[in-house]
């Protein structure tokens, strides 16, 4: 555990944003769930984590999260070392996980709160996100009176109004039917464009990390670690039909099999 262990002041050198220096982690000795994870992201990059089940895509994003902390290694964010959760890291999860006493304008204002801005500030800032993901016009509904898709764009909305530079993403559309993840991955691609946060976000779909992401890390597990790292240089929105996005997901899918096997 990181507080047990001394802790360097800063991470070296290079220009990254996330710096993740050689991190294990296990749940249990007889298996490591991430083996000597090191990798370095930039400021306002979508970084896309593929790979089949198990392979260590949600502890590598609860690790950055600072839910769970490396066995070995560190993680640096912005030049500080992760020691828990914090403002800067926002999480968006599959199941949305709305708090259902508030209404979608007070879960948006939730983040903002806590960190004691003023009420007028806060309605503001819940305001200009609500616009972004296209639900002003429903801030005083609450949670169980929206479909899957609106929840989402609240989820995102709402970690968004608390000001973080890190937006870490576990599946956050795979509950959701193919139009309705189709027009939320338009609406994250346009959001990135307006805020350039830097992105982690988890998925098993090819398709859906080729649309999103300017660079993938292909994972594979026993024990958890990054196979392939391929930075996406395609404008957006990238044509599905295209002979590129063809290859790429060919180039995948061929990895994923690898790496499952
Ligand atoms: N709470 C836990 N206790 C014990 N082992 C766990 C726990 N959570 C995950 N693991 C194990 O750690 C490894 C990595 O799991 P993780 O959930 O990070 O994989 P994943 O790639 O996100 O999988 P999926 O795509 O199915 O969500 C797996 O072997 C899993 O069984």
């Amino acid at each position: 555990m990181t507080a047990h262990r001394p802790v360097p002041g800063r991470a070296d050198g290079s220009a990254s944003f996330i710096q993740i220096d050689s991190i294990s982690f296990s749940f249990d000795p007889a298996h490591l769930a991430l083996r000597s994870v090191k990798l370095s992201i930039p400021k306002g990059q979508f970084v896309c984590l593929l790979g089949p089940s198990g392979c260590g895509k949600t502890t590598l994003l609860n690790l950055i999260a600072g839910f769970l902390s490396p066995s070995d290694g560190y993680i640096f964010v912005n030049g500080q070392v992760i020691d828990g959760p914090g403002p800067d890291r926002g999480m968006v999860f599959q199941d949305y996980s709305l708090f259902p006493w508030l209404t979608i304008q007070g879960n948006i204002e939730f983040g903002p709160s806590i960190a004691g801005l003023p009420a007028k500030e806060r309605r503001e800032r819940a305001g200009h996100y609500l616009d972004m993901v296209n639900l002003g016009h429903i801030a005083d509904r609450y949670p169980n009176e929206l479909s899957g898709g609106m929840k989402q764009r609240v989820a995102i909305a709402r970690a968004l109004a608390a000001g973080p530079k890190v937006l870490l993403m576990d599946e956050p559309f795979a509950a959701l039917d193919a139009m309705t993840r189709n027009h939320l991955q338009g609406e994250l691609i346009r959001i990135h464009e307006l805020e350039q946060p830097t992105i982690l976000f988890v998925t098993h779909n090819i398709d859906e990390a080729i649309r999103l992401a300017d660079r993938v890390l292909v994972m594979s597990p026993n024990p958890g670690r990054v196979v392939r790292d391929v930075l996406i240089d395609l404008e957006k929105p990238r044509v599905r039909t295209s002979l590129e996005f063809a290859r790429l997901y060919d180039a995948f899918e061929a990895d994923i099999g690898h790496a499952a096997s």
